[in-house]
């Protein structure tokens, strides 16, 4: 490749920075510096003036920029920064997510109604099983604060995010491959910011027409926002763990995620609580950290030409090009997700009205043993993401995870065993699952377009997941409170209904998975190897390529089809 100030050429273990050579690029001192050790300022000063001087129009370097220079992008330290920042950009929009769930009976209720509402708690915490109890009654305790949203209404808040997700995410996706992920987190973390400010801000409309309007357009930035920033987030965890410990980042990614939905459990008592839009806002301060983390990392590395040169060819029409390896993860997470997603919409009301009686559960009860399925993934998603960087086997686990949750829904379906055995074990397959399948696309596609398949997979999972809530309310149909038994067993054999539609969702997981595994087999096999098989076939594949000298350019179509070549980036440690 030839860049504006530097010329990469492979030769074997050996790349040549501007016709000198450096062993390996994990070695290599900070792009700017040839020595040991990081220079004194004085001699950065001079080192600069030396090499950088005739092309002084092109780079300015500050202080800040020796500051940066002297961290190694190329350790493991600085990678776990990024993803420290990168984890805090969604937090904060996870925080805000499950914000109306909380405020449920807030919003649903009416001032009218002897100020209860009619409230348990807030029905939405059946999402992590917390005990919102204390909160009974007090919804409406100023007679003032409940909103008298219908429930109709109250869902729109969700689905508009949900349908918003599904269009905006693939464009997202595209835009972040061709601008880079400077772009991205800026722009979506900003939109988050308006979001769920605008959210806040219909607080001041209330008791009139324009609040429900405002509401809806805050969740509608707000889901694009949030939705494409979750992208860009993959997009950073993909560049900078690829080859290193990616499913364990995505795992620690997923979990800090779930915490920010915890912590608004905790801390969300009414509306007018701002803690959502200040989180927010803390992401997009983490999202200018990231973005100076990542550019300057990237540069260190000397990837950013190639980067940009990767972005500038990319075309939206190259969607047609992704591999088919890509679209059976895609379906399979889509049909993951329909089976999950949709079940933990509705497994605290399920679990109550299925299991209430025999074994004593009050909606309180049901509601944690619901919530045991996230939280079971919360704890053991980051473990889980290492063992599977040390012992590869992605496509298998994708598969094990489908077949093993077979069984959760023949319990649920057609047994009276404890529903507790069933969300723990679905705690562990959805674990694994995520764990497994989100990491295996930053390896079956080049890192131009992470960004699009990422946009591309989201979009499925929403629709996928929009499709499954319609046909789950119409399997429901209405729900009647005051039920004769005749009519309660009817809803029980609706709810059998809903549970054989989940495992079809499961079957098809499977069939999916089977058949990534049968391509990954005759391509290469190497979704399921392990670390230490990987660094095998990395060094000999060093070996075939020593002697040969290949330009970025010339290297393009092998990078393309051999994944195990790094790609528009260098190794890091
Ligand atoms: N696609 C994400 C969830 C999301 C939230 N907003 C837009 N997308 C996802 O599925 N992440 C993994 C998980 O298991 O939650």
């Amino acid at each position: 490749m030839v860049g504006t100030h530097k010329t990469i050429t492979r030769t074997g273990k050996h790349t040549l920075l501007e016709g000198k050579t450096v062993t390996d690029v994990k070695s290599a001192p900070p792009l700017f510096f040839r020595g040991n050790h990081p220079p004194s300022f004085a001699q950065f000063g001079s080192a600069v003036a030396q090499s950088w001087q005739p092309q002084s129009r092109r780079c300015h370097v500050t202080e800040a920029d020796f500051k940066m220079a002297c961290i190694q992008a190329s350790d493991c330290s600085y990678r776990f920064v990024v993803l420290f920042f990168n984890c805090m950009l969604t937090f904060g929009s996870y925080f805000c997510f499950d914000m109306p769930s909380v405020l449920q009976d807030t919003f649903t209720g009416s001032n009218s109604d002897n100020c209860t509402s009619g409230g348990n708690g807030s029905a939405g915490a059946w999402r992590y099983g917390f005990d919102l109890s204390s909160k009974d009654n007090s919804s409406c305790r100023n007679c003032t604060d409940c909103l008298g949203m219908s429930q109709n209404n109250y869902n729109l808040l969700y689905a508009i995010y949900a349908w918003t997700n599904a269009v905006v995410v693939i464009a997202a996706g595209f835009l972040i491959d061709k601008l880079g992920n400077r772009v991205g987190v800026f722009l979506f973390s900003f939109l988050c910011v308006l979001g769920s400010s605008t959210f806040a801000a219909a607080l001041f409309w209330r008791d009139t027409a324009a609040m429900f309007p405002l509401m809806l357009l805050g969740r509608l930035l707000f889901g694009s926002g949030n939705g494409s920033l979750t992208i860009v987030q993959n997009r950073i965890t993909a560049y900078w763990f690829k080859d290193k410990e990616l499913a364990m980042a995505f795992g620690i990614t997923l979990c800090f995620s779930r915490l920010g939905s915890v912590l608004n459990f905790f801390l969300t008592q009414s509306f007018e609580d701002s803690y959502g839009a200040c989180l927010c806002l803390l992401g997009f301060m983490s999202a200018v950290i990231v973005s100076v983390l990542d550019k300057w990392g990237v540069r260190q590395l000397g990837d950013e030409e190639n980067l940009k040169t990767e972005s500038k060819h990319l075309k939206i029409t190259d969607i047609r090009h992704l591999p088919l390896q890509f679209w059976l993860v895609a379906l399979s997470i889509m049909f993951f997700y329909n089976g999950v997603f949709p079940f933990m919409a509705d497994a605290s009301k399920f679990i109550y009205d299925k299991y209430g009686e025999k074994y004593s559960l009050n909606d309180r009860t049901s509601a944690y043993i619901a919530g045991a399925v996230y939280d079971v993934s919360m704890l053991i998603s980051p473990f889980l993401g290492g063992m599977i960087d040390i012992f590869g086997k992605r496509g298998i686990l994708a598969f094990m995870c489908a077949l093993l949750t077979i069984p959760v829904f023949v319990i649920l379906a057609f047994s009276m065993i404890h529903p507790l055995v069933a969300t723990v074990m679905l705690g562990f397959t959805y674990s694994f699952a995520a764990a497994s399948m989100w990491p295996t696309i930053p390896l079956v596609v080049s890192q131009a377009t992470v960004g699009t398949a990422m946009g591309l997979t989201t979009s499925m999972q929403m629709i996928g997941i929009g499709i499954s809530n319609l046909i789950v309310g119409q399997i429901l149909g209405k729900k009647d409170e005051d039920a004769t038994p005749a009519e309660k067993h009817e809803q029980l054999q609706k709810w059998k209904f809903v549970m054989i539609f989940l495992l079809a969702n499961m079957l098809s997981c499977m069939a999916t998975t089977f058949a990534l595994n049968i391509v990954n087999k005759r391509r290469n096999g190497l979704l399921n190897i392990s670390r230490k098989e990987k660094q095998r076939l990395l060094a000999e594949r060093d070996e075939i390529f020593a002697g040969t000298s290949t330009t970025y350019e010339e290297d393009a179509e092998d990078r393309e089809t051999d994944p195990l070549l790094p790609g528009a980036r260098h190794r890091i440690n």
